[in-house]
């Protein structure tokens, strides 16, 4: 393909994403995997480059813009090498008219600014659209960070969690046996960091009651080494079920999925009422901690969609509380940057529950937020999390 034709097909990319952020269709990631797939005649560096076009525009625009071709031709203003593609050729974007209409404003949603944590500085919001690291998890009951690093020479130990690696951007890990033997997972450090932050033993009984497909659930085994009772449940069926593969493929057994249904969630669980040692909600959220490797979720956030999150978030608070034992642990956690659904949050359910304290978590990163941790891209290197750690009295 042509450069043109390349930004002809970034544009119709970028129309099929903003239609489905719109509507709540498929993800960016999902669409352009069916954009390509339907365009067998574009190889592998034209689909390359398309894709990084329309990512450009996805990082450059907070707020979604009204077309596709708004978004390059304001990004024509400030590229010339984009502005020389609009040339009218076959297969090219036609020439920008001087009156066209350029889409606007920054790469941050405007409104969403107030909202977030007092610790999102200048440079933590230049950060929050860079791209994300590789990070991956060794599993330590199939062997040492140590061994998987000598395997993995370009690999860089991060010093912050004890199982965690960094790998170059790009690195081929789909075919990587490493990944099939499960010696290691796909993990941002800031996930590693919450499994740290709840700080569990071999023998403990652990509700992990947001577990979606596991991958914080396969750190606490690995963590439990595989010891003691791990419950991983979600309200997602098909999430829940693509742990099972993982969890054969790192031989952890401990663990027992529960689907639970919507609403009956406490009486579900009653065999694990009061009886837990901890119990890690990790709970859904705006997803503001990771628009790095999601951008175009800045998108499908708007202010009637956080409450909706807030008030999930408050419900399983109370639902995960009812499950810790007295002199227990919970672990509240959202990959969010937004006060509300963090310090707030915590600090709402600590008002209302007299029975509760914050116990600071002891693990190598982030900064306090209240009574919890922020880790945030800038600072920590890792995707923005709020989490806190409390315990039962
Ligand atoms: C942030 S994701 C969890 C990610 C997962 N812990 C991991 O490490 O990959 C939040 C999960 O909460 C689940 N969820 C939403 N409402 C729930 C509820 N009422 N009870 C249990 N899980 C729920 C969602 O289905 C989703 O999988």
């Amino acid at each position: 393909m042509r450069p043109a034709a390349r930004l002809q097909s970034a544009i119709e990319l970028l129309d099929a994403i903003l239609v489905a952020a719109k509507e709540g269709g498929a993800s960016a990631d999902q669409l352009a995997k069916t954009f390509f797939a339907e365009r067998r005649y574009a190889g592998s560096k034209d689909r390359r480059a398309v894709r990084e076009l329309a990512w450009k525009a996805i990082r450059r625009f907070g707020e979604a813009p009204a077309t596709a071709r708004s978004a390059f031709v304001a990004l024509a203003d400030e590229d010339e090498e984009i502005a020389l593609l609009f040339d009218g050729s076959d297969y090219g974007p036609a020439a920008i008219a001087p009156d066209e209409l350029r889409a606007q404003g920054g790469p941050l949603p405007a409104w969403i600014l107030p909202h977030f944590s007092s610790l999102i500085d200048e440079s933590e919001r230049l950060s929050l659209l860079d791209r994300a690291p590789f990070d991956i998890r060794v599993n330590a009951l199939k062997g040492t960070r140590e061994e998987v690093a000598r395997q993995l020479p370009e690999a860089e130990m991060l010093e912050q969690s004890p199982f965690a690696l960094r790998l170059p951007a790009g690195f081929p890990a789909d075919n990587h046996p490493l990944f099939g033997a499960g010696l290691v997972e796909v993990q941002d450090l800031g996930s590693q960091l919450i499994v740290d932050a709840c700080a569990v033993a071999a023998g403990m009984t652990v509700l992990d009651l947001c577990a979606g497909a596991g991958g914080k659930t396969l750190g606490l085994a690995a963590a439990m080494q595989n010891t003691g009772k791990l419950i991983a449940s979600d309200t997602n069926r098909n999430r829940l079920q693509k742990l099972q593969p993982r969890q054969i493929r790192a031989g952890a057994s401990c663990i027992q999925t529960k689907l639970l249904d919507p609403g009956h969630e406490i009486v579900m669980l009653s065999e694990l009422s009061g009886a837990c040692d901890l119990v890690l909600i990790d709970a859904p959220c705006s997803g503001s901690g990771t628009w790095r490797r999601n951008p175009e979720t800045r998108w499908r956030l708007n202010s009637k969609r956080l409450d909706r999150v807030r008030a999930e978030q408050e419900k399983l608070l109370n639902i995960g509380a009812e499950m810790v034992a007295p002199g227990g642990h919970l672990v509240y956690a959202v990959c969010s940057i937004i006060a509300d659904e963090g310090r707030e949050q915590v600090a709402n359910f600590l008002d209302t529950h007299p029975k509760w304290r914050a116990v600071y978590p002891s693990i190598g990163a982030g900064s306090a937020d209240g009574v919890g941790v922020l880790l945030t891209p800038n600072h920590d290197g890792s995707d923005g999390f709020f989490f806190a750690r409390l315990m039962k009295l």
